[in-house]
Parts: C-alpha cells; structure tokens; sequence
C-alpha cells in the first residue's frame, strides 16, 4: 500500500506534536486514511539545535525547496509561521500538486483568498484548522455543522496568551510582564508576542471566523481592534466588584446582511460562560438563527492541542486524496460585503472616570450622556482618599458607536472630569 508522504515546514512547538501524534496513533491514522502516513522531511532553521524529540537527522532540511520540490511528498504542514516568504512556499508547494494544511492565521487571514483560489484551480486542498482556536474544532463546525443554519453572531475568547495572562492578573495578581514570559516559555505566545497583547493573533482569527461564518471575504481592516496592554488591575477589580471579569473578546455580528467585527478587551458578566473561561482555554460562542446560542471550548495553544487540530487536517487531506476528491470542496465566500457604520454598532459600556469631588459634578456628567441619548444602566460614586478626584464608575445601556464617540468628546472637554481612566464594552 502506497503510503501518504508528508513534509513538514517547522519544527517548533507546534511541529514537535504534530510530529509526536503521527508517530504514536501511527495504526489509527492508517485505519482512518486508507494508508500509512510517514513524515519524510522537515524544515527548520538550525538542524544542529537541540530538540526535545528523537528524530532522525536525515530527515532535517535548511532548504524549504528540498522539501516544496520533491516530487514524492502528498502533503505539506506548515507550522513555521511567516508571512511573504511562507505564502512564496505554499503558492509554490501547490503549484507542484501538493495539499496543504497550515497553523497560519497571520497567513491565511491576510492571504487566505488568494491561496485558496489558487488551490482550487490546482485541484489541491487547504485546511487551517488549527489556525483559530488551538485545540478547538471551531473551523469545520462553522463550515459544516452550521452549513443549515444563519450564523448572526460570534463571540470568541481566541487568544490563549491574553486569556492566560488576564486570567493570572485577575486571580493571582500577577504582574503583566511575568505573566507574558510564563507564555512564551509554555510556546503559547507567538514569535513576537506583540501580536498577541496587541490584539492582532485574535483579529486574524477574526478575520478568519467572519469570511467562513458570513461567507463574506472579510479582511484585517474590517476588524477594529484594540489589545490588553493598557488593561490594569485597578480596571480587572473594579470589574470583579460589580460581577464582571475583563476578557480580550474577539466579536464578529450580523445584522440584516451589515456585518461588523472587533477585539478589544471587554467586560464580561459573570453569569456568561465566556467569564468562566481561563488561562490557555479559548472558546467561541455562536448564535446561529435556527439552533441559538452554542459555545465550543478547549485549549486554544500549546504543543499537543494544536498539533491534534494539524493532524486532523492531515487525515482530512489525505482521505481527499486517497478519494481522489482532492481541491473539490474549497470554500470561497459568495455574500457581498456590508459593514456595518458607527451608528449600526451598538453595545453597553462601561466607564470609570476620575471627576471633581464637589457638588454638582454627577449631574452635569449625566447631562451629556442624556444629550446623546445614551441612557444609563448605573452610576456608582467613590471618594477616593488619595487625591482630590472621586472615581465614578457608569455603565450605559446599548448605545451606538456614533454617539458613545461624541459623548467622549464632551466629557473630554468637560473640566470637571479630571481622567477617564478606561471604558470597556460589556458583554452578557
Ligand atoms: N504555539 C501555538 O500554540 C500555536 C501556534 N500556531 C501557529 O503555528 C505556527 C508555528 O508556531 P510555533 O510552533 O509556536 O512556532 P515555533 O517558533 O515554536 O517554531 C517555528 C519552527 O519553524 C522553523 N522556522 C521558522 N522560520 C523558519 C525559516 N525561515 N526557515 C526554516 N525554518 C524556520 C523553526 O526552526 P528552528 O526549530 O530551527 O528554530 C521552528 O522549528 C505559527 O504560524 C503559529 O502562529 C497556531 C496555533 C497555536
Ligand atoms: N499565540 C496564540 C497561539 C495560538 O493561536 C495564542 O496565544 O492563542
Ligand atoms: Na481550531
């Protein structure tokens, strides 16, 4: 029986379980294939670094095209990373007939249309599963457990290195510098974790959960986003205090065909069950028209939950080729795109502001939210004993993009708020 060869592009965290599941479920994956699977060549950067996996050096590569061009590989897994380069080798790699499976979200939601248009017309497949959410099998229930329904919104914790440290500032007090370098040393953060603290990780994943979810070809700048570096404990405990827990939540809504997508860190009711998801999990909760509201969970990074989401594409791959169907089910979006304006987005928010303690203050604070017609859910006041300013905490009821800017704007001017300390949006 002929056997599945496969290349691989990397080595690293990802690499090494993919390269693990392959050795040790060797019998399963033959069993649900149709054929052995054998890992022949495998880039990386340096073959003389040490690796924590027995290997055959033969196998190790400096060259992509050794791998890219051999005319015996089926298959290639890129977990390397990278962007122009990378999209160079899996442009060239299904030039040369091969299919493709890839962790890339920076790749695939950036380059994603093009080198899925170029796939289908070379008869090859792409699959990305591991590329949103880790662990979690979220790309092939959106493609196909809810190919009968309307998705009309999705809610994710996408990013497991700011779950994780959000989660040890919040319960442990932890410092966000320490946390991040447990992150990095785990293999959750990315080679520059900048991406993750900044929102960008969870914006391409955004991305990539917006063009399969509303079959529409969504791209980065349709995604505003905004990162948890300016996140304090002041701002986690205030939100514990009223029942809230503060998650970076990526959020991607439809409405009457108008999409809108975003990331920010946003302040999660506790009752929710995206509140009660830390550290390296991830989740992504959808609202589908037909079934409501589900939610699907699990480890967003880490060597062997997304080596297992790799691997599964792999056997997806090959049971395509062994088929014969390979590049015949590519998914491209047919929905024109619509975004939503500031004042089609609305959502509830949550303010802490540093104001003059003095008589008449709080009043002249909610005469600008009423001025915009944004009404407010709550209004809490505290002395604070260390300087001349009281802390008011305000939390509105939805209210639109467009007016909670030009409230902003009044309240910036207004002199009697010394500080607004932070604003969040709401969720639950
Ligand atoms: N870590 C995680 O939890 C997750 C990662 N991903 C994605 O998976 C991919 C891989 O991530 P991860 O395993 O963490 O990354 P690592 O940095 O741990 O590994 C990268 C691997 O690629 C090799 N490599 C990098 N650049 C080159 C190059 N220019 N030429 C040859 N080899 C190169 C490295 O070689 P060498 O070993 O010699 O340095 C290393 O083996 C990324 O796209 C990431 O976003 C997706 C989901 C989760
Ligand atoms: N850096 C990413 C890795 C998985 O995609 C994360 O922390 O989620
Ligand atoms: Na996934």
């Amino acid at each position: 029986m002929k056997s599945i060869k496969v290349g691989m592009l990397g080595l690293g965290t990802v690499g090494t379980g993919v390269v693990r599941i392959v050795e040790g479920h060797q019998e399963d994956l033959q069993r649900k294939i149709g054929a052995p699977v054998e890992i022949s060549k495998i880039v990386v950067r340096d073959k003389t670094k040490r690796r924590n996996i027995a290997l055959d050096d033969a196998k190790l590569t400096e060259d992509p095209y050794e791998v890219i061009r051999d005319p015996e590989i089926d298959v290639i897994i890129e977990v390397m990373g990278g962007i122009d380069a990378t999209k160079g080798y899996l442009l060239e790699a299904l030039e040369h007939g091969k299919q493709v499976v890839t962790a890339n979200k920076d790749l695939m939601a950036l380059h994603g249309a093009e080198i899925m248009s170029f796939a289908s017309e070379k008869g090859c497949d792409v699959l990305y599963e591991a590329s949103v959410a880790g662990g979690i099998p979220i790309l092939r229930t959106i493609v196909e457990g809810f190919s009968s329904d309307r998705i009309t919104k999705m809610m994710g914790i996408v990013n497991g290195t700011t779950n994780f440290i959000l989660t040890k500032m919040s319960q442990e007090g932890a410092s966000y510098s320490e946390v991040l370098k447990e992150a990095q040393q785990l293999g959750y953060a990315e080679q520059d974790p900048t991406s993750d603290v900044e929102g960008l990780d969870a914006a391409y994943k955004m991305t990539i959960l917006g063009t399969l979810g509303f079959q529409t070809g969504v791209s980065m700048e349709d995604v505003s986003v905004s990162g948890i570096s300016g996140v304090t404990k002041e701002d986690i405990d205030y939100g514990k205090r009223l029942g809230y827990e503060v998650k970076l939540l990526g959020i991607a809504e439809r409405q009457d065909d108008f999409i809108s997508l975003s990331v920010q860190p946003t302040m999660v009711k506790k009752s929710h069950p995206l509140a009660s998801v830390h550290g390296v999990f991830n989740a992504v909760y959808v609202y589908g028209e037909a079934v409501g509201e589900t939610m699907f969970y699990g480890p967003g990074a880490g060597e062997m939950p997304t080596a297992t989401s790799v691997v599964a594409d792999l056997v997806a791959v090959s049971k395509n080729l062994q088929l014969g169907i390979s590049g015949k089910a590519g998914f491209s979006p047919y929905r024109t795109k619509k975004l939503k304006t500031d004042d089609q987005i609305s959502y509830k928010n949550f303010l802490l502001l540093h104001v003059a303690d003095k008589a008449g203050v709080l009043a002249r604070i909610t005469e600008i939210f009423a001025q915009h017609e944004v009404s407010l859910e709550s209004v809490l006041q505290h002395p604070n004993e260390d300087n001349p300013s009281a802390e008011i905490i305000i939390i509105t009821h939805d209210a639109n993009k467009a007016s909670m800017n030009q409230v902003m704007d009044s309240l910036r001017r207004l002199d009697v708020v010394h500080e607004i300390r932070s604003v969040y949006r709401v969720e639950g």
